[in-house]
């Protein structure tokens, strides 16, 4: 922090005109403090609401305070690490929304909720003179007009709503006089890029309903226009607003062929969908590419009873009529309040032409959730197409998920092959295991999520598709941006929303999932728990998740005598557990433990060794995993279906440990 007089020096001086070094933002900043706020720089006046007033201050925020949540905690992600904590505030500069930093050291105090930063109150700061001059506004250290202040630093943004007001402030702050300034440039990129992204998430979400043009410009912010059916403009980002010089008025009265030249003919909406095309701005020389997304509800395969379904009746006819009973969203969010605010979100952005990335353990149910998802949506009526990218070889999944022609290459088959992006048009498109994707497929995907256009294999046509995609996996996504092997570009492009999905043990609603589970599985209605198996399901720790949990319940049932659950039959014991949910055991001991069929469980869990270390223990589980695997592929006669089943453990899990065990030619 500086020394008080020297900062108001500093001031002082900057405001007189004798500073040759400072920027002219700051100076007028510093000049309104002084004069026309009255405010001291050497004593600071900060301001907290109280709860009621923060509840007024939070009703005026324009806009779905979830969706800026969500939004935060993704580019929270992206700069862990960093010491900066990510804000929202409200048009009057009052953070109505926080998302910390885990590195507490850095936290700043005095950003929380409530705060009000607006210049008046808090002088030159981040929030409060990006406010005033509706512009990206970076304050380090000594820019700030309190000396009180000058060991922290701010990157924020504005972002506008669908109508052109600006809605709040993005702000990233940081509690470190050392942090450099070249990294903290970087943060307030990172700010700028979150506002346009809320802006274009706003933006999509107020307009789902009509038909999306989006122009492709040089611009850090897309230019989209919404537009009816009769062609007419009623919705337009700012970039779109400024480049072709439209303003509120003219929405839902100026037709989009004031704006650009008419195409030959009479063009249809759907000419303009099914492909990237040309269009020329009026006076201007330079044709522009532009792509036209059709409105969410316009489903063409939409049988006739359902068309007219809107979000708030949402379809729920699609359901697959027989197999495997989809759970509900309701049977998901369960009685946990993080999983109904989880699922909250994720209604809100889906279909909403962002893209969702759901994270959690293996086993907590994203696949489950996503399939939930999508037959509660207005896509119901559309596919649902899953596709594992870690289950399927690395050298066919370009061929599968893009499509190929016709003897594209040696060993394509004749018909060629549409791909599981094309399948899945007008539906959803379940990206399983999105961490395993090959890094040159990446560039791929990235591609095809920014136009929506797929090219298949050998047939140089292009496909314009209508997708939405829920990417999930179990891994650290953020650590393998670190390390190089997932592209930066694609998590973002993902990012629309991100949520975390709880594990089992964090979740407060077992004995809900447990009654859940029971009403699924078979003969599940026919049995009761004794109160000491009861007491045993509920303080287990669920290593493997939901999935664990119903194969015990199913087992359970199964060998329940008298129509009563007891300890016994759900064979909680370590020894008795498939290997992948085995705590650390010498590995002669974890050898011996068939995967299958019961046995008497012995009196205690049998200890690890004491005095092994974590790398010696790790290896022993790798070996018993390893042994586990292929005595369940010998036992099973080489049936996956039946070794996964064996090991209680999902396709996704058994490919990838495949690999990591180097068995692969073992399983084909
Ligand atoms: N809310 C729920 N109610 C009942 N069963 C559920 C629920 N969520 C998940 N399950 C069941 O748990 C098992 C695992 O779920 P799912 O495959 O969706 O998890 P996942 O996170 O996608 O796993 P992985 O990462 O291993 O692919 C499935 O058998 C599924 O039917």
């Amino acid at each position: 922090m500086l020394a008080t007089d020297d900062h108001f020096r500093l001031v002082e001086k900057a405001v007189l005109g004798d500073s040759c070094k400072s920027s002219q933002w700051r100076v007028a900043s510093w000049a309104r403090c002084l004069h026309d706020y009255k405010l001291d720089p050497s004593r600071a006046e900060l301001v907290d609401l109280t709860s009621r007033e923060l509840r007024t201050e939070a009703e005026a925020f324009d806009a779905d305070i979830t969706l800026a949540t969500s939004e935060l905690e993704a580019t929270l992600m992206m700069i862990e690490g960093g010491g900066y904590s990510a804000h929202i505030a409200n048009r009057n500069g009052v953070i109505i929304a926080e998302r910390k930093s885990k590195d507490s050291a850095f936290y700043c105090s005095t950003d929380r909720i409530g705060a009000v930063w607006s210049e008046e109150v808090g002088g030159t700061n981040g929030i409060g003179t990006a406010l005033k001059n509706l512009t990206p506004t970076s304050v380090y250290l000594s820019d700030h007009f309190y000396a009180d202040l000058t060991s922290q630093a701010c990157a924020s943004a504005p972002f506008f709503g669908p109508h052109g007001d600006v809605l709040g402030v993005v702000n990233l702050s940081t509690y470190n006089p050392g942090v450099p300034q070249l990294a903290h440039r970087v943060i307030f990129g990172v700010a700028q890029i979150t506002a346009d992204r809320l802006e274009s998430i706003y933006f999509r979400n107020t307009f789902r309903k009509e038909y999306m043009l989006t122009v492709n410009v040089e611009q850090r912010s897309p230019a989209i226009f919404a537009i009816d059916p009769d062609f007419r403009i009623v919705g337009a980002t700012r970039n779109a607003r400024s480049l072709f010089g439209i303003d509120e008025p003219a929405m839902g009265v100026r037709s989009l062929w004031a704006v650009f030249e008419k195409i030959r003919g009479n063009p249809t909406l759907d000419y303009l969908c099914d492909s990237l095309r040309e269009l020329r701005p009026l006076g201007s020389g330079n044709v522009v590419e532009v792509s036209l997304r059709r409105p969410i509800s316009v489903l063409t395969s939409m049988p006739p009873s359902l068309s007219a379904a809107t979000s708030n009746n949402p379809v729920k006819s699609a359901r697959p009529k027989f197999g495997k009973k989809v759970t509900t969203l309701a049977e998901c969010a369960g009685d946990d309040p993080q999983m109904g605010q989880n699922i909250e979100v994720l209604q809100k952005v889906f279909g909403s032409g962002l893209h969702v990335l759901l994270l959690g353990e293996t086993g907590v149910g994203k696949d489950t959730l996503t399939r939930a998802l999508h037959y509660e949506s207005e896509r119901a009526a559309g596919p649902f197409v899953a596709f594992n990218c870690s289950a399927i070889p690395e050298t066919l999944i370009d061929s599968e998920l893009f499509g190929y022609s016709g003897g594209a290459f040696t060993g394509a088959s004749k018909e060629g092959n549409a791909g599981r992006i094309v399948e899945a048009d007008k539906g959803t498109l379940f990206l399983d295991e999105i961490g395993d994707m090959p890094l040159q497929l990446q560039t791929r995907l990235l591609r095809f999520l920014e136009t929506q256009e797929v090219t298949p294999l050998g047939s140089g046509k292009v496909r314009t598709v209508d997708v939405q995609v829920v990417a999930a996996t179990h891994q650290d996504l953020h650590a393998r941006v670190a390390a190089g092997t997932f592209r930066q570009d694609l998590f973002y492009r993902l990012a629309g929303a991100v949520v975390t999905l709880s594990s089992l043990r964090e979740r407060q609603d077992l004995s809900t999932i447990i009654a859940n589970l029971m009403t699924q599985i078979d003969d599940g209605d026919k049995v009761t728990f004794s109160e000491r198996a009861m007491k045993a399901l509920l303080s287990h720790s669920w290593p493997g998740n939901i999935r664990e949990l119903r194969n015990v319940l199913t087992r359970a049932v199964k060998l329940a005598d008298n129509g009563v659950i007891e300890p016994k039959d759900l064979m909680l014991t370590p020894v008795r557990m498939p290997p992948l949910v085995l705590p650390p055991q010498p590995p002669l001991q974890a050898q011996s433990a068939p995967a299958s069929g019961p046995a008497p469980a012995p009196e205690r869990p049998v200890p690890a060794p004491a005095r092994a270390g974590t790398g010696m223990r790790k290896s022993a589980t790798n070996q018993a995993e390893k042994e586990a695997f292929l005595a369940a592929l010998e036992a099973s006669g080489g049936d996956i279906a039946a070794c996964i089943k064996m090991l209680g453990i999902s396709r996704a899990t058994f490919y990838r440990k495949l690999k990591q065990h180097g068995l692969t030619s073992a399983s084909r």
